[in-house]
């Protein structure tokens, strides 16, 4: 269901903290769609009324890790397995250092607006655990709802006593930039040691692709997601587009300076799910909202072509989360072809530059750092800053007159060949 939609709680009962954060919930709540359907179930978490468009997940892990990912920003979600919460939610305080991001998860708080769980667990075990799944609700004030009716302490029905909004009251998500309230507002480095120099545009980036960047080697610059890269271009080796919340049309701004960087500069491009339809956009290709979004861990995309660890022919098994995607045309724009195919959907999963535009461009519609979710195609980021590698290498060896090309390829072979990826079984 993709509704515009409303956790609503009884007027009464809203501040009653100390229930709400309790391990049962007991409070009735009701989630209104903005279709006129009405769902009527038990508060946990914060006990607040709150506006979001509601998606569905159908991962079974990880829900700590999806609602902090911040292209969940202003969304209900709905987890399809009917038991959240069981492991509880870990410390989410990495170790300082400056080869990482600070966080465990995938950034600093709860980034959805609330949450949807068929049988949230009143006790958790873990041995990372601190807290339960409502009580860290109630600390980022997100509401929550869960199972049926309490019957056993409200009189069933009593929460539809509340009328649900007009249908003009209902937030819409796409009118808003919700990758301007996230993206970072200051540049910043990690590993600023880091022999490659990547520059990430943050549209709400995932903390796990900060630290498949770094983890790799790279000193990562992290830039508002409308930041001119073209005025600072010449000082980096490869250029990263991240994930981010909301309707990519609000993006057009950072769109449209990516198609100067692509018409002007041929170093490495890498773009994922929100980075890969600004690619696109860039590239020419349309972006749609889709029916049914795909969110989950388990989403297979058939590879058209091969590139570096990916393989033409072979399905590889994604993480997702996205409600938009480009449009597949025939042609595509020239110095383009499709890289990826959803083989449930037929959607567009990921486009690359030709071989014959001279460009090293990859945009993927799914998440290849999971976090959670499948690793199949984690090697992309160690196929990414290999490429930055080579081409640093390559252009600062050209400069050199002494050598010629025999001479440089032993020199490139042993910087990129500890990086190949390990081959994907086939
Ligand atoms: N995870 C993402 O980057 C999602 C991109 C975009 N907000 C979408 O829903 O399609």
């Amino acid at each position: 269901m993709l509704a515009r939609s409303l956790i609503r709680l009884p007027r009464i009962y809203r501040g009653f903290a100390t229930h709400a954060g309790s391990a049962k919930p007991t409070l009735p709540a009701v989630l209104h769609l903005k279709t006129g359907q009405s769902f009527t179930g038990r508060s946990f978490g914060a006990p607040r009324s709150i506006y979001g468009e509601t998606v569905f997940s159908t991962s079974i892990t990880s829900y700590t890790e999806s609602m902090t990912d911040p292209s969940y920003r202003g969304q209900i979600l709905v987890f399809t397995t009917p038991l959240i919460g069981n492991y509880g939610v870990p410390k989410n305080k990495a170790p300082n250092d400056a080869r990482d991001v600070g966080v465990v998860l995938e950034s600093a708080g709860i980034q959805c607006a609330g949450v949807v769980v068929a049988d949230v667990a009143e006790k958790y075990s873990h041995y990372l655990a601190v807290e339960s799944l409502a009580s860290w609700c109630n600390r980022y004030n997100v509401p929550g709802i869960t199972g049926g009716p309490p019957s056993d302490v409200w009189p069933c029905g009593a929460d539809a006593s509340q009328p649900a909004p007009a249908a003009h009251a209902y937030w819409d998500p796409s009118a808003e930039n919700l990758v301007d309230q996230i993206s970072t507002k200051e540049p910043y480095v990690l590993n600023p040691t880091g022999d490659v120099q990547i520059a990430v545009l943050d549209f709400g980036a995932k903390a796990n692709i900060l630290r498949s960047l770094v983890r790799r080697g790279a000193a990562v610059t992290v830039m508002p997601w409308n930041y001119d890269f073209n005025r600072v271009r010449d000082e980096y080796d490869g250029l990263f587009l991240s994930n981010g919340p909301g309707d990519p049309q609000q993006c057009w701004d950072a769109a449209l300076k990516l198609r100067r960087t692509l018409a002007e500069w041929s170093k490495p491009v890498f773009g994922i799910c929100m980075g890969h339809q600004i690619i696109g956009m860039a590239a020419g290709l349309d972006a749609y909202r889709m029916t049914f979004g795909n969110r989950g861990h388990n989403q297979p995309v058939l590879a058209l072509a091969s590139s570096g660890s990916i393989k033409a022919g072979r399905v590889y098994v994604t993480s997702q989360n996205h409600q938009y995607a480009l449009k597949l045309q025939d042609p595509f724009p020239q110095g383009w072809e499709p890289f990826f195919i959803n083989c449930n959907d037929s959607s567009v999963e990921g486009i690359k530059s030709t071989a014959a535009s001279g460009k090293r461009v990859w945009g993927v519609q799914f998440h290849p750092e999971s976090a959670g979710g499948p690793l199949d195609t984690i090697e992309m980021f160690t196929d990414f800053v290999a490429e930055c590698r080579a081409v640093k290498l390559q252009r600062g060896l050209d400069t050199e007159d002494t050598m010629g090309a025999a001479k440089v390829e032993p020199v490139l072979r042993k910087a990129v060949l500890p990086l190949r990826p390990v081959a994907v079984a086939a």
